[in-house]
């Protein structure tokens, strides 16, 4: 291994309380909202066809006409209760929101930028009221922050000579304020998440991203914080240049999940996903495919099969309302949680061998395994193969504990049927486990 001053400093995930609850929670939603939502992905009756949130890059959109955007921002609709109660309808356990995107507006009355929702129509803070409402309904708000700026006038994307240099200094100093203002602002949130961090500006500057972590840490212990924030002092970004994850989870599953649990590495991860293609600020015109609940739901399962957990993003309208289609995914992906949330929460890699029918979750510290089926086979066998030493003792259907007999086709090999074969979402199986050798005999299986 190389010596590294700013590499990972810790082996291994994280054991403390806070980490656990994090890890509980399994699903989580995204909020992407600012002023770019008010232009929607169109500007002069062109459709942008980049993510919303970016339009300010766009050859068609001038920089100083999205910049007097904010003088619109006017959520007259924004109603945090309503907000919280339909997250929590989903079943949603914790709620990331951009509190500063890459155009730098705030939606906070930030001390160390006049770009903020001060100056705009609505004028008071919007963060204060959604982390209250959030956190009232039982639901943990973590903040998005991006490093990347295009509004501060020190912000650069390399640093080419002392001047740029001297700006960079400044903009650390800035992003520090503004990153300590929010915690002594909101000191319920239980973590950050960062983007806008692959500039060179920023990864070649590892002992600055080091001390910043260990900075946030020691003005609000136990905070939890991703992959994105750091770079080593070689410019290694994730993982440091021996390999090791840095921060307290994988956080570069943006849009894509990981395939086996060989993937992960042993590692939390977290995997953040649009409902559209590549939309993450509201954009009137979807375009591609927009995935169905059934769609989220299995990348939700899968994620917490592999043992992560899994975020999907909204982006509201500029009026603080949120569009029917994510309306309607809130409401049926919620009619499903609130069924099987069992399977989801506290939930984690089962150990068993893959099948098609679906995925197993495992119930944490548990000998319960949850059969999650989203493929059900023609000839109505569920095939299940026990890990070495582990026994089935029982077998149930989660939504109505309807027991079912398992059929032994081999050593610690049965198919299991389910009543009927017609399902137009997700049905979960749950498995009650045991590695005591006595209980195999005693279990309610006759052998075949
Ligand atoms: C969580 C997501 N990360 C931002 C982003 N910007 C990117 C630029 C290039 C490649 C990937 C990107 N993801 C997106 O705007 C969104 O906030």
């Amino acid at each position: 291994t190389i010596a590294l001053q700013h590499g990972a400093h810790r082996i291994g995930n994280r054991t403390d309380a806070d980490m656990a609850r994090w890890r509980s929670l399994r699903f989580g939603q995204f909020i992407h909202w600012g002023v770019y939502a008010i232009a929607g992905g169109e500007w002069n009756g062109k459709v942008y066809n980049g993510a919303a949130e970016w339009i300010r890059s766009w050859k068609e959109m001038p920089h100083e006409e999205y910049d007097k955007l904010y003088r619109q921002f006017n959520p007259v609709n924004f109603n945090p209760q309503q907000w919280a109660s339909q997250a929590k309808d989903m079943g949603a356990k914790y709620m990331i929101i951009t509190t500063k995107h890459h155009d730098g507006f705030c939606l906070w009355p930030s001390k160390y930028s006049k770009y903020n929702i001060a100056a705009s129509p609505w004028k008071k803070d919007l963060l204060g009221p959604m982390i209250d409402a959030y956190n009232k309904a039982g639901i943990d708000v973590y903040l998005y922050f991006s490093i990347i700026d295009w509004n501060h006038p020190d912000y650069r994307p390399s640093l080419k000579n002392a001047a740029d240099s001297a700006a960079g200094k400044r903009f650390q100093v800035f992003v520090k304020n503004q990153l300590a203002e929010l915690l002594q602002r909101y000191p319920t949130i239980k973590g950050f998440w960062f983007d806008g961090t692959w500039d060179a500006s920023w990864k070649n500057d590892g002992a600055f991203t080091d001390e910043l972590e260990q900075y946030l840490q020691s003005i609000h212990p136990g905070l939890v914080m991703g992959s994105r924030l750091r770079a080593d002092e070689k410019g290694a970004r994730h993982f440091d240049s021996n390999g090791r994850l840095m921060g307290d989870y994988e956080q570069g599953w943006e849009r894509k999940l990981p395939e086996k649990i060989e993937d992960v590495h042993g590692n939390d991860w977290e995997a953040v996903m649009t409902v559209p293609e590549n939309q993450w600020g509201y954009h009137a015109k979807w375009m591609g495919h927009v995935k169905s609940a059934n769609e989220i739901l299995e990348m939700l399962v899968k994620s917490v099969s592999l043992n992560g957990n899994f975020v999907l993003n909204f982006g509201p309208k500029a009026d603080g309302t949120f569009r029917k289609e994510e309306q309607d995914l809130m409401t049926n992906i919620g009619a499903w949680m609130k069924v099987n949330g069992d399977a989801i929460y506290n939930g984690t890699y089962a150990g068993f061998e893959k099948q098609d029918w679906g995925y197993y979750i495992r119930k944490t510290g548990t000998d319960s395994v949850y059969m999650v089926v989203f493929n059900m086979p023609v000839s109505g066998n569920l095939r299940v193969k026990m890990p070495a030493r582990t026994y089935l003792t029982g077998v149930s259907m989660l939504q109505n504990n309807v027991p079912l007999t398992p059929e032994l086709i081999g050593r610690e090999e049965y198919f299991l049927r389910l009543p009927n074969k017609q399902s137009d979402v997700p049905v979960v199986i749950l498995l009650k486990t045991s590695t005591k050798e006595g209980n195999k005999e005693g279990g309610n299986f006759e052998k075949a």
